[in-house]
């Protein structure tokens, strides 16, 4: 793959994909970044490329709009964050409307001087980003073509994804692979191939239809794979239980109870959960066993029980993968799972155990590195944090990345 040190941008306009879906909480006046590791992670690429002398115009999604404009997903704050990171100001074209790459960016982007940084808004509210439709695909990306002349690609949080502006825009310009982009998966290829073993994964998060397909390809690769958050209760259901309201995907029954069938005892799954009878903060909670959740209760962290059970698994692991909290962590009575898995976790890859006994351990996903950081567990302890959930999960599943195929060519 290229590299931004083979591209002449003294001068040009380089657009760079970066991925900037940070966590907002929106319950103020403004919203306001929870985690802004994915602006720290992107910053040195277009940084450099800043140095340089390019024209930069970075652009990124954030959460999962409609392919409209809706003001709760605008990149407002990220591109005030950003600015503040640089040290630069950064030119935000964001007009209010799902015309992302039209003639008011066009504009700005024409007005920026060499070194100069802009950022594009919400990429998904152009319904050419996400669309299935090649055509609508194509013309986004003829759209965000026609605003530079060099194209980056350094959202490795997305790269998984085949949007406009992760695979199309690279066939239409001249591009290069960004430094986060080249750094993860300097670092994943050591978790394929021949990892250490026992080799542990530890699955979580709410995007579970996403994630579920991961497993049946992972589960010949690890030796145990230990199944919390939203994911858990599809395989509870599997197994026969209620889950009450929690978070299920029904359709995805059959195919949990194949891969239990398959994986025995390398899936662990919660013996106890957490459960309240809404979603909040001040919600009435109880600890049940994972076959007693109550109708219309939902399911918002593993139990103590689980979390000790978990811990256990990986206390003998020499490399562990974890991707998606086990609880709703962003609301102190469901933080504790996803706490003591963090700190198990860490505990594997501790400075101070002999160099043999440590495990190579890697956290990944926006959520899951923004919970190691508000719970307070020190980065070092993890021999690597990465940007990127479903696209590390996919890059150790062996699929081709289509973000990262169309910068290979
Ligand atoms: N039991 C649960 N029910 C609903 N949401 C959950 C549950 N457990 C975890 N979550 C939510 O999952 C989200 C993160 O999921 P995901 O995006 O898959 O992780 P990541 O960004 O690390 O890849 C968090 O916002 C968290 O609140
Ligand atoms: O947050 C992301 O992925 P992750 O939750 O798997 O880490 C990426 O920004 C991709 O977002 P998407 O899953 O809405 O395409």
């Amino acid at each position: 793959m290229r590299t931004i040190d083979d591209l002449q941008v003294a001068g040009r306009r380089v657009l760079v994909r970066s991925d900037l879906n940070v966590p907002l909480d929106r319950s103020g006046d403004t919203p306001r970044i929870t985690d802004d590791g994915r602006v720290l992670a992107s910053a040195p690429t277009i940084r450099t490329l800043a140095e340089r002398g390019a024209r930069v115009v970075v652009c990124s999604h954030l959460g999962r709009p409609k392919g409209e404009y809706e003001e709760k997903y605008s990149l407002a704050p990220v591109a005030a964050r950003l600015s503040e990171v640089l040290g630069e100001r950064v030119a935000f074209t964001g007009d209010g409307t799902g015309d992302i790459a039209g003639a008011s960016a066009a504009d700005v982007v024409a007005g920026l001087a060499d070194g100069e940084v802009a950022l594009l808004d919400n990429l998904r509210f152009h319904p050419g980003e996400t669309s299935k439709d090649a055509a609508a695909r194509a013309a986004f990306a003829d759209q965000l073509a026609a605003l530079a002349e060099f194209y980056v690609g350094d959202a490795f949080g997305a790269v998984h994804r085949a949007h406009a502006s992760v695979s199309d825009v690279p066939k239409r310009l001249p591009h290069a692979a960004g430094g986060l982009v080249l750094a993860e998966l300097g670092v994943l290829r050591s978790l394929t191939g021949d990892a250490r073993r026992p080799y542990a994964v530890v699955l979580g998060g709410s995007k579970v239809s996403d994630k579920l397909g991961v497993i049946r390809a992972l589960l010949p690769k690890v030796d145990a794979l230990l199944v919390g958050g939203g994911m858990c209760f599809t395989f509870l259901a599997a197994q026969g239980h209620g889950v009450g309201a929690s978070l299920l995907e029904s359709e995805m029954i059959d195919t949990c109870k194949d891969l239990l069938a398959e994986g025995g005892d390398r899936i662990v799954l919660p013996t106890d959960v957490v459960i309240a009878d809404r979603f909040a903060a001040d919600a009435a909670t109880a600890v049940v066993p994972a076959a007693g959740i109550r109708d219309g209760w939902l399911g918002l962290d593993i139990g103590p029980e689980s979390t000790e059970l978990f811990a256990g698994r990986l206390a003998d692991a020499r490399t562990v993968f974890w991707n998606g909290p086990m609880g709703v962590f962003e609301l102190a009575p469901f933080a504790a799972g996803t706490k003591g898995v963090a700190e198990a976790v860490a505990a594997r890859g501790a400075p101070g155990q002999a160099p043999q006994d440590a495990a190579f351990t890697v956290v990944g996903g926006g959520d899951s590195a923004a919970a190691v950081r508000t719970l307070g567990i020190p980065e070092a302890s993890f021999s690597h944090i990465s940007t990127g959930g479903g696209a590390s999960l996919e890059f150790l599943e062996g699929k081709t990345l289509p973000g990262i195929a169309a910068l290979e060519v």
